[in-house]
């Protein structure tokens, strides 16, 4: 990690620290005072974007439904699968707030971070104490992206949309098996709501 200098902040960047359960005791004895950013989507939808993103590296991969259920016709999801464990957000929470407060992890929307990206970084912004500089101003609706993107309006340089590995198209799952996932979720998804004060409309 850089040092930082009066003035400066320093961010690092992990998808996996917050379902790694050494992470929270790494990152206190670091630096207690570190802010934690978590961004949290749909676990269903993650879970279905994460084997979008496995399937894309590996074609041979078996089906989402052959790998979602320890036994399919009991309907047992598989938490052993890292798809479904890492949506199970509640959970990997218990283990930071062993060591964090809750004033200092910030849950940003994944699904506002698309359709309201403006307010989210606001959010952001606020929870770093800097002042409001990216707003509605710097982001358009990109059609062909069908994402949001970066603009510059005080700068010349072109707009800057997120590489083709983000925001792909997702595989067809069955509905019955999204509906047996959504079941699993609920009541880990009611208990982040109730842990975090923030109801995220997953339901
Ligand atoms: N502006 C914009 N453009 C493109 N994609 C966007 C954007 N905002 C959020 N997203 C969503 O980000 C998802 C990919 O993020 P990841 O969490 O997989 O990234 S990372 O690999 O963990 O860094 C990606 O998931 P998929 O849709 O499954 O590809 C997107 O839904």
């Amino acid at each position: 990690m850089p040092r930082t200098l009066e003035g400066q902040i320093t961010m690092e960047k992990t998808p996996s620290y917050f379902v790694t359960r050494e992470a929270p005791h790494r990152i206190f004895n670091m630096n207690r005072n570190t802010k934690l950013i978590v961004v949290v989507r749909d676990p269903v939808t993650r879970a279905v974007s994460d084997y979008t993103q496995t399937v894309s590296k590996n074609p041979g991969l078996p089906s989402f439904q052959n790998l979602v259920f320890k036994n399919s016709s009991k309907g047992l999801i598989d938490t052993s699968w890292s798809a479904v464990r890492i949506g199970i957000y509640s959970k990997h929470l218990e283990n930071w707030l062993r060591y964090f407060p809750l004033s200092r992890l910030l849950f940003v929307s994944g699904e506002r971070l698309v359709t309201d990206p403006a307010s989210e970084m606001e959010r952001v912004q606020d929870f770093l104490g800097l002042k409001r500089l990216v707003t509605n101003k710097h982001f358009y609706f990109n059609q062909t992206k069908g994402f949001p993107c970066l603009k510059k309006p005080e700068g010349s340089s072109r707009p800057r949309c997120l590489g083709k590995s983000k925001g792909r198209a997702h595989p067809h799952i069955p509905s019955d098996v999204l509906y047996k996932l959504r079941d699993f979720y609920r009541p880990f998804n009611l208990k982040f709501y109730q842990m975090t004060g923030q109801d995220f409309g997953w339901e």
